[in-house]
């Protein structure tokens, strides 16, 4: 029974138009990719080109009725306007009361974003000059470390929203020859995990008195964040003095109040706003700074560009040639009527080797829900599964299973120029052409597959042909970029940040919001609060279930084991 029955709320799914694509999955379970491809028209239909961007979706289990069928979805979800509610600054993030702005962050100076009566642009760009200013003085030596010297090294500190996006960036410039020109003599690090193994990965080799440490936390309240905060003070305060803090340390947050109680000068302090959602805020503060002090502002205001680009055309194209909703739509059609699991994020390029990561959380924070914005618990699963490695690393690991076991949609990503040109004298391609063989080959290979008649023919013996043979008809995307730079890295970004908002517009849920990553959150203060009382106060573990008593005891109990087992090795 549909909850529209129960009680008064409606899901997407007692919808007409939903109904429509489930009556229409058989005829697509009927259909071979194979076949479909042979149809020109249909595979024309479905590549498109926007700002140098090729999107070919051809190899979806798709027809053109299916997609008239998801436009007529998207219309029913009213996606259009949610999009334009989105760029209007309406509180489209219900259940925190916030606006959904990120759009806002590149916007380009002079367009006007308007939220609860004000225009947002002026404020971005105040804090992206502030930015510049600081960025330039440090880079060009006019701002100087406690002992005068150059801060030619940079150690961000920060989790999830305020790690992984900005990790995305570095990395994709990290090799972009005029990038990497701009960073020369300058190192980037970022510190994320708690554990104090991450800390001294961060630091190995670097000097205090040429390190600066920008704290990256939207709340200034994140556990792991504030603990490496101290830590990293305590590195820069053991060498420097207390009195470093102020040349040395930096915060990125939209929390000034903590900041400063931290020890941090405001004036320090880069701001950004509540609108801003932690893992959509690679282009404020948390992801324009660290990026500044290592590429320059000019480079990363490319980015910024980038992704306005993508801005722009998704608030202002029709669904049909809209790449977000497109893409959006697609992922529906595989999660909720094809009913696969998960998605697979391939970029054929290794500069690109953090963006599944980044995607992780981007898409499975956003969409890993379980009720409608109304908080009627959906009868359809939402968000899916993603994973990923650069091609052709992944080729050589999961590969087998998407392409003989668990039907897993693809996303290929590939450039036409490489960052880097290798072109060795007898070899048959250049090594980018190389790469891009397997881009080109892998999404056939899955479309079609192998058949048992060709499997004979091929002369595999009788028993292992069920083992060689290749059911095909396994979805993929392509995305071809120009080239990887700062630009269509910002381009990339913002079209999965779209295209997983356009997933949470359809599914009726609040991709805004995060609130499962509380609950461990708060049982860990629990924990916490135990460890310590045995550690200093010798008292017991209690108050926990058996299991956990007993694997809390083994832990704790275990130093002792070590030390005594240490102690034993001595005197030996
Ligand atoms: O930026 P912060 O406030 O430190 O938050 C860092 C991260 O922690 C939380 O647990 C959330 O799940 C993330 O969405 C957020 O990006």
């Amino acid at each position: 029974m549909s909850c529209a029955n129960t009680c008064g709320s409606e899901l997407i799914s007692d919808s007409r138009a939903w109904r429509d694509l489930q009556d229409h999955v058989d005829e697509i379970f009927n259909l071979h990719l194979k076949d479909l491809m042979q149809d020109r028209d249909r595979c024309k239909s479905m590549i498109k080109e926007f700002d140098g961007i090729v999107l070919d979706y051809s190899r979806q289990r798709a027809t053109q009725c299916t997609f008239s069928k998801l436009f007529a979805l998207a219309r029913q979800a009213k996606v259009k306007e949610k999009i334009d509610a989105m760029f209007s600054g309406v509180h489209i993030n219900r259940t925190e009361d916030r606006p959904v702005l990120h759009a806002a962050l590149r916007a380009p100076r002079g367009v006007k974003i308007i939220c609860d009566g004000k225009d947002v642009v002026p404020e971005v760009w105040e804090v992206l000059d502030k930015i510049k200013c600081f960025s330039d003085q440090v880079r060009m030596g006019s701002w100087v470390g406690e002992t005068g010297k150059v801060l030619k090294d940079v150690v961000a500190i920060g989790i999830g929203g305020s790690y992984l996006g900005p990790l995305f960036a570095y990395t994709a410039l990290q090799t972009d020859p005029e990038a990497a020109k701009l960073a020369d003599g300058r190192r980037l690090r970022f510190l994320a995990n708690v554990d104090p193994v991450d800390v001294s990965i961060a630091i190995n080799g670097l000097d205090p008195e040429t390190t600066l440490v920008v704290i990256v936390s939207k709340t200034f309240t994140t556990g792991e964040t504030m603990l490496n905060s101290k830590t990293m003070k305590s590195w820069l305060v053991a060498s420097l003095g207390p009195g470093c803090v102020a040349k040395h340390m930096v915060a990125v947050s939209t929390n000034l109040k903590l900041v400063k109680e931290f020890g941090l000068n405001p004036d320090n302090a880069f701001g950004f706003w509540d609108w801003v959602g932690g893992r959509f805020s690679v282009c404020s503060a948390v992801g324009i700074l660290p990026l500044a002090l290592q590429y320059g502002f000019p480079k990363v205001q490319q980015f910024l560009e980038g992704a306005w680009s993508v801005d722009y055309h998704f608030k202002t194209a029709p669904l049909e040639d809209n790449f977000p909703v497109l893409l959006g739509l697609i992922s529906v059609w595989n999660v909720s009527f094809l009913r696969c699991p998960a998605r697979a994020i391939l970029p054929y390029s290794q500069a690109l080797q953090k963006l599944a990561p980044h995607i992780q959380q981007l898409s499975m924070e956003s969409n890993g829900k379980g009720v409608a914005m109304d908080g009627t618990p959906l009868n359809y699963h939402a968000g899916e599964i993603d994973f990923g490695e650069p091609g052709t690393n992944g080729q050589h690991s999961f590969y087998q299973l998407i392409h003989q076991g668990r039907l897993i949609p693809c996303d290929f990503i590939g450039i036409i120029k490489s960052q880097q040109a290798v072109n060795l004298k007898g070899e048959l391609v250049s090594n980018h052409d190389e790469l891009m063989c397997n881009f080109f080959a892998q999404p056939d290979a899955l479309a079609y597959g192998k058949t048992r008649e060709e499997a004979r023919k091929e002369g595999i013996p009788e028993e292992l042909v069920p083992h060689k043979m290749f059911t095909g008809n396994r979805p993929s995307l392509s995305i071809l970029l120009p080239t990887l730079d700062a630009y269509t890295a910002g381009q990339l970004l913002a079209l999965y940040e779209h295209r997983i908002a356009v997933q949470g517009f359809i599914w009726g849920i609040n991709s805004f919001d995060q609130w499962g990553v509380e609950l461990g959150k708060s049982l860990a203060t629990k924990v916490r609060q135990t460890m310590n009382k045995v550690r200093t106060k010798g008292e017991c573990v209690c108050g926990y279930n058996y299991s956990t008593t007993y694997m809390l005891n083994r832990f704790l109990q275990g130093e002792i084991t070590l030390l005594q087992g240490t102690a034993f090795l001595l005197v030996k």
